[in-house]
């Protein structure tokens, strides 16, 4: 009975293994311990992922030999068309690499570490590298993405973004949807986004993968994993601005993106300069924020369970999303629901629709938010002391609670609006919304009389020209190669049904 032998002992998911290929089998390399017939030997080596600590992935491989030749093809064979029913993969990509992110790295990272395991996977690549901002946004409206099975920035969260306007703005003209208008509902985008992280924060990766690492990301692009994500979109009066999936921050991070930006130079060191010389700066900024609590969700921003691979609160949301499509037309108004509006004097306004967990603080700016729930963590941080916003911020970085300071409120929203007061009074229409309806006026922080300036609002990186916003959070607008971060995966495959051992 011929045998089969293998140089690892080791348990691969069918849905883990990146390649099967016939390999030449060097008897002086694999070193098989005892004697044997000059017979020859007919090999395959079967590369997979290994998921090591911090969910970081990397390319491994097994080469199993035997004498008989059939039976290594029959193999070979049997692995290759169980690989072909893994109907998630990507065959075909469009990839955009950014040489100007983060530390100027982004092409020699795809050339050296991607490339190759793309090549590896029988994955096809169109590759265009960026010559100037939004090259790779204008592109996408120009080309055939349909033939595409997916988008693969590298950059960072800034070059993702323009790969995620250029999509859903593409989705949005070719089916006749005006972005302009705020209360449109736009049509999702299937088409799946990988990121390469090659930036300075690569938050949207950290966030979604737990990690950002190069290979770990092209590892979950060739699995073909598939994470919903929400988008938030930003107008002002009945102009679109921009989407948002990370942070959408005025105040302290406005302030500290737009004095960074002078600084690029400095790669990403800008954002600690710039973050130090905000936080001596101080400044607090006055304005109204109305907003509709997100009633749809069963999670709220203070809950101790995190969003994790398969999320019960995201599928829920999913659910409710095939409900409503179902129903289209009979969708209840916005209108209807009730608005809460809150006036003060904040030091930052921070609404994010993920954790934004990132290397500066891998749990995020709000720990327990959902990346696909339909939903915002609309923060305030009132205007407070030096020292009690260090303490707020110094919490990123630990396991205190950043949201338990009576100076810091978090609310989980579906839309919101903002108003500074310098604009109050000609820009929005927030104030008729507080006036209109009955809402929480913050009594502690009556308005001064003292001469205030705007800051800016920071979109995923990128600043907006316009102090009052209207944000809307649009469920699952699109979807990542990603799977979201992984509760333990150390022995998982060892518990999984369809291995190589069990083929055995
Ligand atoms: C004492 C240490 C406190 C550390 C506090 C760390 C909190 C870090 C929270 C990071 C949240 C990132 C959210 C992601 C936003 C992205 O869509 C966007 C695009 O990439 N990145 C930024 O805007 C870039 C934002 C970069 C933010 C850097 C903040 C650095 C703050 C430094 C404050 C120093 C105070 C020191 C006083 C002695
Ligand atoms: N060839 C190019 N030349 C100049 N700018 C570019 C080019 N290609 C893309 N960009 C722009 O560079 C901006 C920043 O890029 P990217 O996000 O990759 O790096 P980063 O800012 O260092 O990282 P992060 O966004 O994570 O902070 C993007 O908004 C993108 O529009
Ligand atoms: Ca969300």
């Amino acid at each position: 009975m011929p045998q089969l032998h293998s140089t690892e002992n080791c348990f691969v998911p069918i849905s883990e293994i990146i390649a099967v290929e016939e390999t030449e089998f060097n008897k002086k390399q694999r070193n098989i311990g005892r004697w044997q017939k000059m017979a020859k030997l007919h090999a395959f080596t079967v590369y997979y992922v290994k998921k090591a600590r911090n969910h970081r992935w990397r390319c491994s491989d097994a080469t199993f030999w035997c004498e008989d030749e059939h039976l290594c093809n029959q193999w070979t064979q049997a692995l290759k068309e169980l690989l072909e029913m893994q109907k998630s993969r990507p065959k075909q990509l469009l990839v955009y690499i950014n040489p100007y992110g983060g530390k100027r790295q982004g092409k020699r990272i795809y050339e050296q570490k991607v490339a190759p395991l793309f090549s590896l996977a029988s994955i096809s690549t169109d590759v265009v590298i960026t010559e100037h901002a939004n090259h790779a946004k204008d592109n996408l409206f120009e080309v055939n993405i349909y033939k595409y099975d997916g988008v693969v920035c590298v950059g960072g969260d800034g070059m993702f973004s323009e790969v995620m306007h250029g999509l859903i703005g593409r989705m949005q003209k070719d089916s006749g949807i005006d972005q302009n208008n705020p209360k449109a509902s736009l049509v999702q985008c299937n088409i799946r986004i990988g990121i390469i992280p090659a930036g300075s924060t690569d938050c949207i990766c950290y966030s979604t993968v737990g990690i950002s690492d190069p290979v770990t990301s092209a590892l979950h692009i060739i699995l073909g994993d598939c994470q919903p994500l929400d988008v938030s979109s930003v107008h002002h009066n009945n102009t679109f601005l921009k989407y948002s999936v990370s942070l959408l921050g005025y105040g302290f991070y406005g302030d500290i993106l737009k004095d960074s930006e002078k600084k690029r130079w400095m790669g990403p060191m800008r954002y600690d300069y710039s973050g130090f010389k905000t936080f001596l700066s101080h400044h607090y900024y006055e304005g109204t924020i109305a907003y509709q609590p997100a009633k749809h969700t069963h999670g709220s921003p203070r809950d101790k369970e995190r969003c994790r691979t398969g999320c019960y609160i995201c599928k829920q949301s999913e659910k409710q999303l095939a409900e409503q499509s179902k129903e289209r037309g009979l969708k209840h108004e916005e209108g209807e629901e009730e608005w809460k509006v809150i006036k003060g004097k904040f030091l930052a306004i921070n609404a994010v629709s993920m954790s934004c967990a990132c290397p500066r603080s891998p749990k995020g700016l709000s720990p327990a938010a959902h990346l696909a729930d339909g939903s915002a963590d609309l923060i305030l941080v009132r205007k407070c002391s030096r020292f009690d916003f260090l303490r707020y911020l110094v919490r990123h970085t630990n396991q205190d609670d950043q949201f338990d300071f009576p100076f810091v409120d978090v609310y989980r929203v579906k839309c919101f609006q903002f108003t500074s007061k310098l604009s109050e009074d000609n820009e929005s229409n927030v104030m008729d919304i507080g006036k209109k309806r009955f809402g929480q006026f913050c009594r502690d922080h009556p308005a001064c009389c003292c001469s205030i300036v705007n800051s800016t609002w920071n979109c995923d990186g990128e600043t907006l020209d316009s102090s009052a916003v209207e944000v809307r959070v649009h469920c699952q607008l699109m979807k990542l190669f990603a799977r979201g971060i992984e509760e333990d995966c150390k022995d998982e495959a060892a518990h999984s049904q369809s291995s190589i051992e069990q083929l055995l």
